[in-house]
């Protein structure tokens, strides 16, 4: 079928072109344009990029007003029309536009933007011929100057307007006038921020006696384009022309005449970058199965073979062997001609993790996560849609990895907040992942020694019909050893007994002990809760942002101070702006300050320091990891780096040293998050033959979220938390949808947070979901505020949210989003902002 129009959805961002605009498809990119094709197409005086979403034969539309298209991008399109419709759900989902759903699933390099290029206008071409040399001799208006910059352009085909000036300097004059006249035009072109990598590579043409022929023909003069012929007959195949080079120790020249005389071929190819191209990773075999990593084997193994959709909440201790189960089973899967996602929080990405599947499945395996450059992420992305590999590996956004046949989808940690984007689109990667595998047939495992509630609560009450994981339990460790005993200790009592230390008694004993034994040690610090402001002792004054009401942050190696949220920089003063008093410091991050602590208790210690400091350079986290596994370290000190997944044998104790620094933060989570974290640095100690212990040093020593983590007790935490949860109609007995406004001018603002409150209200009354969620009925919303935010002004913005809460199955964020819409339109002042924020993670 021959389809003449395209929807296209243009990357314009604002709500007025959040929709597809029709252009037709010229005669040359018949059949090429598909749903998934990125293009450039003329949108008001620009050329824009954007994105086939669906074709048709006509439109409703003057057809003399439709545009046609006038790039395609790509020849193979980046996106499947199984994307471009997940994109559809996530804008309905999220409440965000098509074009940012669309670009969150391509890699930073296809983010094309319009160039601006010179060529020879088109009625130039035609009534003058095609050749270079009639132009002048039909264009007699021409002068000389102009006639050598048209012959430059036409040789060229097309160039940029800075090429042409670097080429012919102080004729700008000129060039605009050949533009005016209509000689050259001005074109837009989409350009691509990376390119495909190419190298040129040489290979012999001839082989056997042609090869022997050749060999004896060169002279004397020609003794090195021998050499070269030779080397390359012994390789045998295409090497690359700059190892031939330094190798031999020839000039490009001599290569050349080689290939002159036909016998070799100089081709350019295309590489992919691989950012683990010098590693070498020893291979592994799958480990024999525990009883216990049997049956979730088995019941796994029966879904993927069914080729039907399922979910799965594999809740496993730590060190239970969770990840020898996603191994096994994506061995499994791939096996089947399907491929695999897995997705694990950035944090623990670490080289320990790319090992044990790179181990596994060696060049099978494509890596997406942040810390690659965006040549190297469009590679390995490339890799994934070309069908080179079967398994994708990676944070959050690897969920969008375009393969054609899912078969599995893996994700660790599922509890994580990381997997939430915090900018739009704001998804959830857990919920596109079920959207994807249902849409490809395909199985979901979920896994965590500390499911999310609204996981646990999904498993167990089977309630939410279209996301109801079956629940999967490992409760032993293979290695037969046994969880670590650990201990609370009461921080209040250290105080009264007089030790105003960070360390406890027990625990400078332990670490004292594991010194002496040559084993060692895990320190976490919680960095929820902490912060790394300046303040005057004098007279308390703290260092903030003007812009924004938040402290700001001060950094060390600049010796500056910055805030966090609009990146405004001032140099760290030395006396008191407020009071003059020279008792101002820099009370530093929670892991310098324990670093500190740590060299004078025990001099000559040797620690490893593992935080955002002195892991921000590339390969730095990898460098430290292996330090300490060499144990050039007799501590790793950190923060939530090192609560995840790692696994070091001598590692035999480890401190929490405040637990409850997140636990005060007006988040209804924050219990939660607490017990997560607890019980995931409890599980880095005595996970080999040696018998770990934990001490957890806290000032809330009988919260439950402290107690039970201490206790392995995931399920009398979930019980508590529940109860919690229920009474104040929290998740996972509520949604929740959170909405901010911002303005610069205050009272305006407060006037349209309450407008659009009030209309929410009023909406919803009609609609007659509105109601207290006390009240018992299977649908019901509430919405609270509009209240500051928690931080009220950023940018010179104030902030204002409003959160809504409700339960039912009704569509509250097509309401909200219809709201937001005539608030904007109502007001006619563009500077509104409103940002809804779905299932938000981050409430603070
Ligand atoms: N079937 C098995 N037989 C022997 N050893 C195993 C088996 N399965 C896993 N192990 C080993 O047990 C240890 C813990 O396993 P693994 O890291 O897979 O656990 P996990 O549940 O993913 O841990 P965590 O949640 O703490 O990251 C590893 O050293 C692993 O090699
Ligand atoms: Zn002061
Ligand atoms: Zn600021």
């Amino acid at each position: 079928m021959n389809f003449r129009l395209a929807q296209v959805i243009v990357d314009v961002p604002s709500r007025e072109t959040d929709r597809p605009f029709d252009y037709s498809i010229p005669k040359s990119m018949q059949g090429w344009i598909e749903v998934g094709s990125r293009v450039g197409v003329p949108f008001g005086h620009r050329t824009v990029q954007g994105f086939v979403v669906s074709l048709k034969k006509d439109s409703e539309m003057d057809s003399a007003r439709i545009k046609p298209i006038a790039e395609l991008l790509d020849l193979v399109p980046p996106l499947s029309p199984d994307l471009v419709e997940l994109a559809e759900w996530m804008s309905r989902k999220y409440a965000c536009s098509m074009i940012s759903s669309l670009q969150a699933m391509i890699p930073a390099a296809l983010k094309g933007k319009a160039e601006r290029y010179i060529s020879v206008a088109e009625q130039e071409k035609e009534s003058y011929g095609d050749s270079a040399d009639s132009l002048f001799v039909m264009q007699p208006l021409l002068t000389g100057e102009e006639e050598e910059i048209v012959t430059y352009v036409k040789a060229s085909g097309s160039v940029t307007l800075d090429h042409l000036n670097t080429r012919f300097p102080g004729q700008a004059g000129i060039i605009k006038g050949l533009i005016s006249q209509g000689v050259l035009s001005e074109v837009q072109l989409i350009k691509d921020k990376v390119r495909k990598k190419m190298v040129k590579t040489v290979a012999a043409t001839v082989s056997g006696n042609e090869a022997e022929a050749a060999l004896s023909s060169f002279t004397a003069q020609a003794r090195r384009q021998k050499e070269v012929l030779q080397f390359l007959l012994e390789v045998g195949m295409p090497l690359s022309l700059q190892e031939v080079l330094s190798t031999l120790r020839v000039t490009a020249g001599t290569v050349k005449k080689l290939e002159e005389k036909g016998y070799a071929v100089i081709e350019e190819v295309e590489v992919f970058r691989d950012p683990y191209q010098n590693r070498r990773f020893k291979g592994t075999e799958p480990l024999q199965r525990t009883p216990e990593q049997d049956v979730v084997y088995s019941r796994i193994s029966a879904a993927l073979d069914d080729r039907t959709f399922g979910t799965f909440l594999l809740h496993g201790v730590t060190g239970s062997g969770k990840t020898e189960v996603y191994l096994q089973t994506i061995e499994r899967c791939i096996s089947s001609e399907r491929q695999a996602i897995v997705l694990v929080p950035e944090i623990s990405l670490t080289p320990q993790m790319v090992e044990r599947f790179k181990g596994r499945f060696g060049s099978k395996v494509a890596l997406l996560h942040s810390r690659l450059s965006h040549g190297e992420r469009y590679d390995e992305w490339r890799k994934i849609r070309e069908g080179k590999v079967q398994v994708a590996i990676g944070a959050r956004s690897a969920i969008f990895a375009p393969f054609r046949n899912l078969g599995l989808i893996v994700m660790d940690e599922e509890h994580e907040t990381s997997y939430k984007q915090e900018e739009t689109p704001k998804y959830h990667a857990r919920d596109v992942a079920v959207h994807r595998a249902r849409q490809h047939g395909a199985v979901v495992i979920l896994g965590s020694a500390t499911p999310s509630l609204e996981s646990y609560y999904a498993a167990r009450s089977q309630v939410d019909d279209k996301f109801a994981p079956v629940l999967l339990e490992m409760k032993q460790r293979p290695s037969g050893s046994h969880l670590p005993a650990v201990h609370i200790v009461d921080m209040r009592e250290e105080l009264r007994d007089g030790n105003r230390s960070m360390f406890s008694r027990a625990l400078h004993a332990g670490i004292a002990s594991r010194l002496e034994r040559g084993e060692q040690t895990v320190l976490f610090l919680n960095r929820r809760g902490y912060s790394t402001f300046v303040m005057c002792r004098t007279c308390g004054y703290v260092a903030g942002c003007p812009d924004c009401d938040i402290s700001l942050t001060y950094h060390q190696k600049s010796n500056n101070l910055r805030c966090h949220y609009c990146g405004y920089a001032t140099p760290a003063p030395s006396v008191c702006p407020e009071c003059g008093s020279e008792h101002i410091r820099y009370f530093g991050t929670g892991t310098q300050r324990v670093e500190g602590e740590l060299a004078k208790l025990f001099p000559g210690i040797r620690v490893v320091r593992m935080d955002v400091d002195t892991t921000s350079e590339k390969g730095a986290h990898e460098k430290l990891l292996k330090a300490f596994r060499e144990k050039k370290g007799d501590v790793l000190l950190g923060t939530q780096m090192v609560a995840k997944g790692l696994d070091f044998p001598d590692v035999t104790l480890v401190g929490v040293i405040a637990a409850d620094t997140a636990l005060n933060l007006p988040d209804f989570r924050a219990a939660e998050k607490t017990f997560q974290l607890l019980t995931q640095v409890a599980g880095r100690a005595g996970r080999h033959q040696l018998p770990g212990e934990v001490f957890i040093q806290t000032y809330m020593p009988e919260h439950y979220s402290v107690v039970h983590a201490s206790g392995h007790d995931y399920d009398s935490f979930v019980r508590e938390e529940l109860k919690y949860r229920k009474g104040l109609h929290y998740p996972p007995y509520s949604k929740l949808i959170l909405v901010t406004l911002s303005h610069e001018k205050l009272p305006l603002l407060l006037r349209m947070a309450e407008n659009f409150a009030g209309d929410i209200r009023l909406k919803a009354q009609r609609l007659g979901w509105y109601g207290n969620l006390d009240r018992f009925s299977s649908e019901a919303l509430d919405i609270m505020g509009p209240v500051a935010s928690p931080i009220p002004r950023i940018k010179n913005r104030y902030r204002f949210q409003c959160m809504v809460k409700y339960r039912g199955s009704m569509d509250v964020v097509g309401l909200v989003r219809e709201i937001a819409l005539t608030t904007h339109h109502n007001l006619r002042d563009s500077s509104l902002q409103i940002s809804i924020d779905v299932d938000p993670q981050m409430l603070m």
